[in-house]
């Protein structure tokens, strides 16, 4: 791990109507850092991800990524800098295998056409490195299974897969233990643990406080639209400011 700063929030607001969303939220994230960002329902966690990947433009603030500001670019043109992220909801294509969903996104990212009538060939490059991405989420023995059929836990697995394919320096990773039954949780936890000890810059919203506590180097803590704290997750946990900010929620 270094010092660099892979991603950047510098003074981040955003109002929408009379609504104040998020305000002045700043925060370094180096290079090969796990981040958690938790805080109760409404803070603004999933917010802070849509601005930091370009589904929302703030009112106020830069978003760097790697040293470049990318406050004002497209969605796909972060992607392309290396921002990947998961969302809440599932975004595979679900008749499609496996094999095929990943093999689509090392395509993109490869540059290709991203054909979906194009038979894949044994050995071709873009499945050549969908395998690879499925060994590394532990899941190429389903490489041929319908998408559709997997559980939530594979699923996550797989869009997991489909981040790496596309080689992200920062991944953010949008609740992923949601709807994942809880006999699942461990071997996802494992997974999402690979990603950081490949050296990758992982930021991730979570719910579920034993994972993230038990993953993550730093806690950035959200409370309506304002971080409270970004500290280790023994001192957040410690916080009298951030207890009191959950009163009346399960931590
Ligand atoms: N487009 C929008 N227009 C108006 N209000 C919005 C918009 N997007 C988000 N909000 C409001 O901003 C606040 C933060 O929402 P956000 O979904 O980011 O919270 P969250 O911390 O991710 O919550 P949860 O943990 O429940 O997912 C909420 O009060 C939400 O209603």
């Amino acid at each position: 791990m270094t010092d660099h700063a892979m991603l950047s929030l510098e003074q981040i607001g955003l109002r929408i109507g009379g609504a104040r969303i998020l305000e002045g939220v700043s925060l370094d994230v180096p290079a090969g850092q796990m981040l958690g960002v938790i805080g109760p329902n409404g803070a603004g966690k999933t917010t802070l991800f849509n601005v930091v990947s370009g589904v929302v433009r703030p009112t106020s603030g830069r978003v760097l990524l790697d040293g470049a500001d990318v406050t004002r670019e497209s969605i796909h043109r972060r992607a392309a800098a290396g921002l990947g992220r998961t969302f809440q909801t599932s975004s595979l294509f679900p008749a499609l295998s496996v094999l095929e969903n990943v093999r689509l996104a090392a395509q993109a990212h490869a540059g290709g056409a991203t054909s979906l009538v194009r038979i894949p060939r044994a050995g071709d490059a873009a499945s050549e490195r969908a395998l690879e991405c499925l060994a590394e989420v532990g899941l190429e023995h389903r490489a041929g299974a319908e998408a559709s059929g997997l559980a939530h836990g594979e699923k996550r697995k797989v869009e997991i897969a489909m981040l790496i394919a596309a080689d992200p320096k920062v991944i953010l990773l949008d609740e992923p233990m949601a709807g994942v039954a809880s006999g699942d949780v461990p071997a996802l936890t494992e997974v999402i643990r690979g990603l950081h000890r490949g050296g990758r810059t992982v930021l991730m919203v979570e719910h579920h406080m034993e994972v993230v506590l038990g993953l993550v180097d730093r806690v950035a803590v959200m409370h309506h639209g304002e971080l409270l704290a970004v500290d280790t997750p023994e001192a957040v946990m410690a916080n009298p400011t951030v207890q009191s900010a959950y009163l009346g929620e399960a931590m």
